[in-house]
């Protein structure tokens, strides 16, 4: 299958003069049209720097970043701009009441990619913010209010439906169920499955929770320390995990089935292992 996105041999490092530091280390990942890819990672790992690679805002020191073939990592001034007006990647946010303005109506904020593209008739731009809330199962009777007025649950589908509205290829969700209770949550990423099976977008889940990601990942990608130690299918990567890293991780997903909580023997071995890897960096300890 043709990618969609395409990041392979990337690096990138953050932070001025002397503490200038590496964050990524040759990362390779891909998403196709249609496919969600959970990239999986502890706090610090660089989900986020990998992100903002796609979106052209980190520069890669070396290694590419492909959209539908085209090099992004690259674009600066003009042409960076215009390829985030073109809309093409959209990105959702965790916590959708700092990425909606709180002085927009769920109206506004749902047009406001098509109003700054321009050309919009009034009665098209009411047909587009309907059709996006119909996409997401948001009333229409919260079109007039303001983010403030809404549950998570619903900001959370305002912030999808904005980002679909524009017609991207692929989405980036940082983290977009964290801050939603446990049935907002399933609500939410089924959403994500209907939009890839409706649009045929690609979706790059970002979490440090392994368990949101089975039912709703094809493929995991897992990152530790800025490096890519596993890459499966997500059937693969929680039934039969081989990095350590993948294998701590997989032990501290809670099952409601689990009638004896997580082996503390096996996970003090196992985060000993990852660190013992960890402490000899150089060596070749990936498993993609
Ligand atoms: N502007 C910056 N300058 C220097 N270092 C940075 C900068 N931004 C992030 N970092 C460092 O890069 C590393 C990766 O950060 P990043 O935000 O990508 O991690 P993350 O996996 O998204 O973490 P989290 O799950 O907590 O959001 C961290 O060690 C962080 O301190």
């Amino acid at each position: 299958m043709t990618e969609l996105l395409n990041v392979s041999g990337l690096h990138v490092a953050l932070g001025r003069g002397r503490r200038r530091t590496e964050i990524l280390h040759g990362v390779d990942l891909t998403v196709a049209p249609g496919e969600i890819v959970g990239l999986i990672g502890e706090t610090g790992s660089g989900k986020t720097t990998l992100a903002r690679a796609v979106l052209g805002l980190s520069q890669a020191r070396s290694g590419t970043v492909t959209i539908g073939g085209h090099e992004v990592g690259g674009l600066r001034g003009r042409a960076l701009r215009a390829f985030r007006r073109g809309g093409a990647v959209q990105y959702v946010f965790q916590d959708p009441l700092r990425s909606l303005d709180p002085d927009r109506t769920v109206f506004d904020t749902l047009v406001e990619g098509l109003v700054v593209r321009g050309g919009h008739s009034r009665a098209e731009l009411r047909d587009a913010a309907h059709e996006a809330a119909r996409l997401v199962s948001l009333p229409l009777d919260l079109l007039p209010r303001h983010p403030g007025e809404l549950s998570g649950g619903q900001r959370q589908r305002v912030a999808i439906a904005r980002a679909i509205a524009v017609g991207p290829r692929l989405l980036i969700c940082d983290e977009p169920v964290s801050a939603l209770d446990a049935s907002t949550r399933i609500t939410i990423l089924e959403l994500l499955l209907r939009l890839r099976e409706s649009h045929g977008i690609g979706v790059l889940l970002i979490t440090h929770d392994l368990g949101s990601l089975g039912g709703v990942a094809d493929r995991i990608v897992v990152l530790y320390q800025g490096q890519v130690v596993e890459t499966g299918t997500t059937r693969d990567i929680l039934l039969a995990p081989r990095h350590p890293y993948t294998r701590l991780l997989v032990t501290s997903v809670p099952s409601i089935r689990d009638e004896e909580p997580p082996d503390p023997e096996l996970r003090r071995a196992l985060r000993d292992e990852v660190h013992a890897l960890a402490t000899h960096h150089s060596a070749p300890w990936s498993l993609t």
